[in-house]
């Protein structure tokens, strides 16, 4: 606008002019001003470089299977306590504090509990898969889901049905490994043995991927977590579903599978709910409630195989990777299950005589966590135990996988993997200490009968076979899922004893 065209304008003009500018300032500052306070203070920024902040040093991080190391140095540089930042992108996604320190998992899992829900964070991403399942809802949805599921977990069941279950599978593992000639995935069959495991404790059916390894439902699982990994890590995964793009391309099509076998599975289970069948985990719902719809189910089985089979498989693989590089651990075990077990083998009442076994379960989780991060969302702005101030709307993470290796907790051979250290601590760790089980109300329902089917299965295999790794350790990479996989497997000698 040149200067003879402003000479011309009326004082009306000018009002107007000077009026609507203050209007675009203030309303510039009262929204810089709202942005400004949706951001964490009183813990350390993690900025990194460049316009999207930390971001590209994350996906960078992910690709080479190092996010978990990389997220559990931010800790050990910045403090216990951090913040991502996402550069421009900050003002516009929802702020992602990560937390390692004790006080404040006890605050979030316990004492402020109602405060840190899954919330629309998790609850969005997962909906795909997991629906209005367990895992994925909070308020009265969770505590009428929780209250059906815990009726499963009675001492009898767990000694009669459950047990006959493991000790099954885990026969078929056995055959497999003494008819396999040269080297075995470890990995693969273990999650074929605690997916049969689930399918038919968790709802009475015979999914068969120990006879049958091909099944397609198997790659979707897998490639559905993953999808879901990226939209943590992704801020416009929304946009890349719409347009089906990116990772985004293929999910849709995993999740259709993963859904349409669950449903499956219902049908089969809604006919068949006067045999044992009724008595698994979802044909208790289904008795308890005739009118929940099948979407509902279809959920249950999707967050009950979630559960079930990832966490637990991961578990025992990561357990086997650390007993195949020490041989002095690997051996006390097989000595222990021989003084245990004798000539008779195992039963349920041993498991619990399984003293070192146990503390090298426990050791193996602390050092691979399953749930290596786990997402709660802020309903109102907080301050945490060690003066960190989260916003209402962020997402806070407790690192399972950092803790687990963290000094201040577990002393300065933190990163050693010595079972010994279970059996000598005076007073146990606090579960928010140690929270691979999660703590407080939501604490894994599981717990129990993980602990069963690994031991039970360990004691199978470490007493029958001897073990060693095909692959040098540090080609075994974990995976990045919800929980912690290995990408590469778990290539193994197997030679039996
Ligand atoms: C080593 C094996 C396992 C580990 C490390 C583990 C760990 C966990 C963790 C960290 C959570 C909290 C997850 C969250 O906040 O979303 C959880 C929840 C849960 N786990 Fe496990 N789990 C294991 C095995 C199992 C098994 C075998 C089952 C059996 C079905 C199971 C059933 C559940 C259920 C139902 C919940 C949801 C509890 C709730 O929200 O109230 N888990 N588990």
């Amino acid at each position: 606008m040149s200067l003879s065209v402003m000479k011309g304008w009326d004082s009306r003009r000018w009002e107007a002019l000077v009026g609507i500018s203050c209007v675009a300032l203030g309303l510039a500052s009262a929204t810089a001003a709202a942005l400004l306070q949706r951001q964490p203070k009183g813990c350390s920024a993690i900025s990194g470089e460049g316009l999207l902040g930390v971001l590209p040093k994350l996906w960078a991080a992910i690709r080479k299977h190092k996010f978990l190391d990389e997220v559990t140095q931010m800790h050990e540089k910045e403090g216990n306590t951090i913040f991502l930042q996402f550069g421009i992108l900050r003002f516009f996604v929802t702020p992602l504090v990560i937390t390692r320190d004790a006080r404040n998992v006890e605050y979030m899992l316990k004492q402020n509990f109602e405060n840190y829900p899954k919330g629309e964070f998790f609850s969005l991403i997962a909906h795909d898969l997991l629906g209005n399942g367990i895992f994925n809802v909070d308020g009265e949805d969770w505590i009428m889901q929780r209250k059906t599921a815990s009726l499963m977990f009675t001492a009898n069941r767990f000694k009669n049905h459950i047990w006959r279950v493991v000790q099954k599978n885990c026969g078929k593992v056995l055959d497999l490994l003494r008819a396999h000639d040269g080297d075995v995935d470890m990995f693969n069959i273990l999650n074929r043995f605690t997916l049969d495991s689930i399918g038919e404790i968790g709802f009475g059916a015979s999914i068969g991927s120990l006879e049958n390894a091909g099944s397609p439902f198997l790659t979707s699982f897998d490639e559905a977590q993953r999808s879901l990994f990226w939209r943590f890590m992704f801020p416009g995964w929304r946009l890349l579903r719409f347009l089906g793009l990116g990772f985004e391309r293929k999910a849709r099509t995993h999740f259709k599978t993963l859904k349409e076998y669950s449903r499956q599975i219902i049908l089969d289970l809604s006919q068949n709910l006067d045999t044992e069948a009724g008595d698994s985990f979802v044909g208790l719902f289904m008795k308890s409630d005739p009118s929940l719809s099948a979407d509902f189910l279809t959920d249950m089985v999707l967050n009950f195989l979630l559960a079930g089979r990832d966490t637990t498989a991961q578990a025992m693989s990561w357990c086997l990777f650390l007993l195949m590089q020490s041989e002095r651990v690997q051996e006390k075990v097989r000595s222990e299950i021989s003084e245990v077990c004798g000539a008779e083998g195992i039963d349920y009442e041993k498991l619990n005589k399984l003293r070192y076994l146990d503390a090298t379960l426990r050791e193996s989780l602390r050092l691979y966590p399953s749930v290596p991060l786990d997402a709660k969302f802020v309903a109102n702005a907080d301050t945490l135990p060690d003066g960190t101030h989260v916003p209402r709307g962020a997402a806070l993470l407790y690192m399972s996988y950092a803790m687990g290796r963290s000094q201040e907790i577990w002393g300065s051979d933190a990163s050693e993997f010595r079972p010994e250290r279970w059996l000598e601590m005076e007073t146990t760790k606090s579960p928010y200490e140690n929270p691979v089980f999660h703590a407080g109300p939501r604490e894994c329902l599981g717990k129990r009968l993980a602990m069963v089917e690994m031991k039970g299965m360990l004691c199978a295999l470490i007493g029958n076979f001897n073990f060693r790794l095909a692959v040098p350790p540090e080609t075994i990479l974990p995976d990045a899922q919800l929980t912690i996989g290995m990408s590469s497997g778990l290539r193994c000698h197997v030679e039996p004893l």
